[in-house]
Order: C-alpha cells, then structure tokens, then sequence
C-alpha cells in the first residue's frame, strides 16, 4: 500500500503541494489527473524519492520514503519503475542498450541480462526490435522499451507520467492495453498521472483529481464520472446543452456489457429521443462510455425509472439557463 499523509512541498517560496492524503492499494492502478502545473508530476516524483518534500510522510509498503539515506533511496527506488511522455530513451543506443541500462548499474552479469531482456521484449511485445536503434522505433514502440525498462528491477510500483501523451489513439490503446496486462500478470500497483478522461476511464480503478496542489476528488472511476464532483467539472468543462421548453437531457454511462441500451431503451419504452453527446472512449470490458439524449419531458420519468430498473448509471443535465419544464 502506498500511503502519504498531508504531504508539503514548495519550490523556493511557492507551495506546490498543499497537504495531499492518499491511499493506494496494492496492485491497484491508480489514476492522477488535474490540469497543467497542478502538481501531479510533483507528486509523481516524491513517490518515488526522486523529489524531496517539506511535511509530512510518504510511506510506500513499510518503507518511510522521507527518513532513507542516500544508499537506501538507490535500493528503494530499484523498486519504483518510472516512464515519461518523450519515453527518455537514448536515441542512439539500440533497444538492448537502453533495457539493459539499469541492470549494467546494478552490475548484474551478462547472462542475466540477456536472459532478462529477452523476457522482457516479449512481455512488452516487440522481441524483433531487440538490435533495433530506438530512434528506429515508432512512438508507440518506443513507450514499450521504456516500460521494458522500468521493469527491469521487478518494481512493485510503475509510475507513469502522461506516458500516453504523445501517442496516436491506436498506440495509446495498445500502450493502455500492455499496462492492464502487466498489472494482471504481475500484480504491479500503477499510478498513472494524465489529464486525458479517456486514459483514466480506460484502465483506472481509482481516481484522484489534483487542483492547484491539493486533491478535490478522489474515488472510483464509477463514481468520479457520475456524480461528477466540481474539480472533474473544472477538468472536462461543461457540457453544452440547449433545451427548449418540454425537454430534458439524461446522460446514461454504460460499458460493453449493457451498449445496446440506447436501442432497447427505444424499443421496450417505444419512445423517440435525439443524441445529442457522448464520449464512446472504447468498447473495453471496464471502459465506461456515455450518451446524452434528449427527450420530450413527458418521457423523462419512465426513462430513469427503465435505467434504475436495468442498473444502468444516468444522471439528468440541465442546462445552465434553458427554461427547463420542472
Ligand atoms: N523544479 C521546479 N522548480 C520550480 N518550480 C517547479 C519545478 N517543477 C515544477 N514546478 C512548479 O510546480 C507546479 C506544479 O508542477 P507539476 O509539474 O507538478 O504540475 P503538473 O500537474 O504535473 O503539470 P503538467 O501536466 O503541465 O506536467 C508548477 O507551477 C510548476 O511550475
């Protein structure tokens, strides 16, 4: 478990963190998200020891990461793999070269090495690229050696720092797929900081939103994206809904199991209603998808009434200024 309690941190005079408390269990993956300069990257890195703090404690298992001395931070931090958006290969060096970086400075023996990042390649998916010079690799390719490398050590926690950013959607999937995978197989905790909803709605169990140093929303995935705290409101900005007199806008969150709501909301109500929204972010088994309709009021009730009925997620939008028939 990871736990940090009313963590402080200023640089020079400015506090960029303004007492956090978080928990994040064990093989969990645990979303950060929050706008540019909130303080997420921050908080990333005195996770990992990479940044010291002010106040309070850090502790990741039993180990109170704020009281280490120089010789215990290397081990701890042996155990914290870490991957960045520009990937921070050396573009030069072939795939080889760069995996076994951190395992040429823990001095481990050739054999082991070549054992190892032979493993390794086929985890991440590309053991043809093995002689490949990384700046050869295409984004998505390149995420993979990094990943292959912060794995190097067996971490129990990955750190992953918008490590989707500056991929196309398909090599973000593929990416989001390997890091589902990697938690699955070797039950590695991840904290994944982003401020794309789609990467948090994909694959974070868990989700804290971090707004001007401090966290403002924290809670499952589910739950942050339905009842829709104001910080996540901040994040996505507001949905705008026109409605005319005798209508009323439902957003409805489904997932692969239940997507064919919407044509059995139709059929079994025999009602007509417009889509006029939605975010369909993938048909993933965990993924949470929304629409948004719009329908004649009369219909409204029985509407909700169907979707508490099926156990589907909704929640009604109103309009900020539309004369709405309440
Ligand atoms: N080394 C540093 N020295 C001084 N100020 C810093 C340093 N690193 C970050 N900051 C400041 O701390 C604040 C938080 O930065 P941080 O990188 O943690 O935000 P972030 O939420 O990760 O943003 P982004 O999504 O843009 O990376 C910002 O105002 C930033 O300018």
């Amino acid at each position: 478990m990871i736990e940090i309690k009313a963590l402080t941190k200023s640089y020079e005079n400015i506090e960029v963190l303004k007492g956090i408390n978080l928990t994040i269990e064990n093989g969990s993956i645990f979303g950060i998200a929050g706008r540019s300069g909130a303080g997420k990257s921050t908080l990333l890195r005195c996770i990992n020891g990479i940044e010291t703090f002010d106040l309070g404690t850090i502790k990741v298992g039993d180990i109170d990461v704020g009281s280490l001395n120089h010789e215990e931070m290397r081990v701890f931090r042996k155990n914290t793999g870490m991957i960045f958006q520009n990937f921070s290969l050396l573009s030069r060096a072939s795939v080889y070269e760069n995996i076994a970086l951190p395992m040429k400075c823990w001095k481990y023996e050739k054999k082991a090495i070549d054992k190892k990042i032979k493993e390794l390649l086929e985890l991440v998916g590309i053991p043809e690229k093995i002689h490949s010079k990384a700046r050869e690799l295409s984004g998505g390719q390149k995420q993979r050696v990094a990943i292959a490398r912060a794995l190097t050590m067996d971490p129990q926690v990955l750190l992953c720092d918008e490590a989707t950013s500056a991929l196309d959607p398909k090599s973000t999937k593929a990416i989001l797929d390997l890091l589902r995978e990697i938690n699955a197989q070797l039950g590695i905790t991840i904290i994944v900081v982003t401020h794309e909803m789609s990467v948090l709605r994909s694959i974070c169990k868990h989700v804290a939103i971090v707004e001007n140093g401090t966290i403002e929303a924290m809670g499952t995935t589910d739950k942050i994206f339905t009842q829709r705290p104001q910080a996540l409101i901040n994040l996505l900005g507001n949905k705008e809904i026109v409605l005319s007199k005798n209508e009323r806008s439902i957003e409805i969150f489904y997932s692969r199991g239940n997507d064919q709501i919407l044509t059995k909301l139709a059929r079994e109500l025999e009602i007509d209603f417009s889509i006029i929204g939605g975010e369909i972010e993938s048909l993933d088994e965990n993924s949470i998808n929304s629409v948004v309709i719009k329908v004649d009021s009369k219909y409204a009730e029985n509407i909700k009434k169907y979707l508490i009925h099926k156990d589907i997620m909704w929640r009604e939008l109103f309009p900020q200024d539309a004369e709405v028939d309440q």
